[in-house]
C-alpha cells in the first residue's frame, strides 16, 4: 500500500512564462518564492513552493504527494513496479528543482504524471500574498481519468485514498481528514482538471469574483456551494486554459474509520446547491 499523507506541489509547462507570471501573481494571488533557470516557483502558504512553471509544452503536468520517509518512498516504488508501471526514481538534481529530499515519478492508469516525494521544504518566512486574495493554501487537484472506476481502484486499493462522496461516478477522495485531495472526473485524456487554493472566508470568494471580472479573467463556474464539501466556491481560468478554484469551507471527515461514502446525483444541484451553472 502507498501512504499518501497529502498532496505537496503542482509543476506546470508553459511556453510562455511571462504570462504565466503575471497571472499567478497579480490575478491567483501567490508568492514568488524563486525565479530558476527557465523556471517560477510559487508559496501559497507555509510550504517553500506548491506551485512551479517551467518554460515548455503546457502538456506537462504533474501533481506530487508526499509520502512519510524515504522507506515508504522504497515500498512505493517496489509496489508500483510489481503493478508495471515504470517507475522513474528522481536524481539528487531533480529532487533539488523540486525542494524535496527524495522523490519518484510515474504514470496513473489514465496516464496522468504523478510524483511522490519525501521530506518537502517548509519555508521560514511566512507567506506573504502577491494580491489580497485570501490564499490560506494549496489544498487539492481535479485530476482527468478516462475510466473513472479503474482509476478509484487505483487511488484507493494501491494507494490509501478513501472515497468521502461520490457525484454520479465522480470521486471526492481523502488522504487525510480533508474532505478531498483528489477528485476524479472524467476526460477524454489525462491532464489536470482543476487546482484548489483554499482562502480565509466566503467574503474572499466574492471579493476575488468581482477582482477577477474586472481584470477579464474567464470565470468558469461559480461563485456557488458544493453540496459535497460544503465548500464556497469560484472556478476561474489561468494561463494555458488550466482551471483554478478559490474555496472556503472544505468539511473534514469526522471519523475515517465509519464514514460511508454519500452518493450524490450526476446533476446540476449537486455540484452546487445555489443554483450556479458552469459557464459554456
Ligand atoms: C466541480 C467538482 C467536480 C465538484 O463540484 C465537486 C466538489 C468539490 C467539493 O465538494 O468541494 C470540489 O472542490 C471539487 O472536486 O472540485
Ligand atoms: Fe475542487
Amino acid at each position: 500500500m502507498i501512504y499518501l499523507k497529502d498532496v505537496s506541489y503542482v509543476r506546470l509547462g508553459s511556453p510562455d512564462l511571462e504570462s504565466a507570471e503575471a497571472f499567478a501573481t497579480a490575478c491567483l494571488g501567490l508568492q514568488i518564492a524563486e525565479r530558476g533557470k527557465k523556471k517560477l516557483y510559487f508559496r501559497s502558504d507555509d510550504r517553500a513552493h506548491t506551485l512551479c512553471y517551467s518554460e515548455g509544452d503546457a502538456g506537462n503536468q504533474t501533481v506530487g504527494f508526499e509520502v512519510e520517509d524515504d522507506a515508504s518512498l522504497q515500498v512505493a516504488a517496489s509496489t508500483l513496479e510489481a503493478l508495471g508501471h515504470a517507475v522513474h526514481a528522481g536524481t539528487a538534481e531533480e529532487a533539488e528543482q523540486r525542494k524535496v529530499k527524495a522523490f519518484i515519478g510515474f504514470y496513473d492508469p489514465t496516464g496522468n504524471h504523478i510524483e511522490l516525494v519525501v521530506r518537502p521544504e517548509r519555508s521560514g518566512p511566512r507567506y506573504f500574498a502577491s494580491r489580497d486574495a485570501g490564499i490560506t493554501g494549496f489544498s487539492h487537484v481535479g485530476l482527468n481519468s478516462t475510466n473513472l472506476l479503474r482509476d478509484e481502484r487505483f487511488w484507493t486499493q494501491v494507494c490509501n485514498a478513501r472515497v468521502s462522496d461520490r457525484i454520479g461516478d465522480i470521486s471526492l477522495m481523502r488522504v487525510n481528514a480533508i474532505h478531498h485531495t483528489i477528485a476524479l472526473l472524467p476526460a477524454p485524456n489525462a491532464g489536470i482538471q482543476h487546482i484548489n487554493h483554499q482562502v480565509g472566508s466566503s467574503d474572499d470568494v466574492l471579493r476575488s469574483h468581482y477582482f477577477l471580472n474586472e481584470k477579464r479573467v474567464p470565470i468558469v463556474f461559480g461563485p456557488g456551494r458544493h453540496p459535497t464539501s460544503g465548500a464556497r466556491f469560484l472556478y476561474f481560468k489561468g494561463p494555458d486554459g488550466m482551471v483554478f478554484e478559490y474555496s472556503v469551507g472544505v468539511g473534514e471527515i469526522e471519523n475515517d474509520e465509519t464514514h460511508r461514502p454519500r452518493q450524490f446525483g450526476f446533476e446540476p444541484a449537486s455540484f452546487c446547491m445555489w443554483g450556479a451553472k458552469p459557464a459554456g
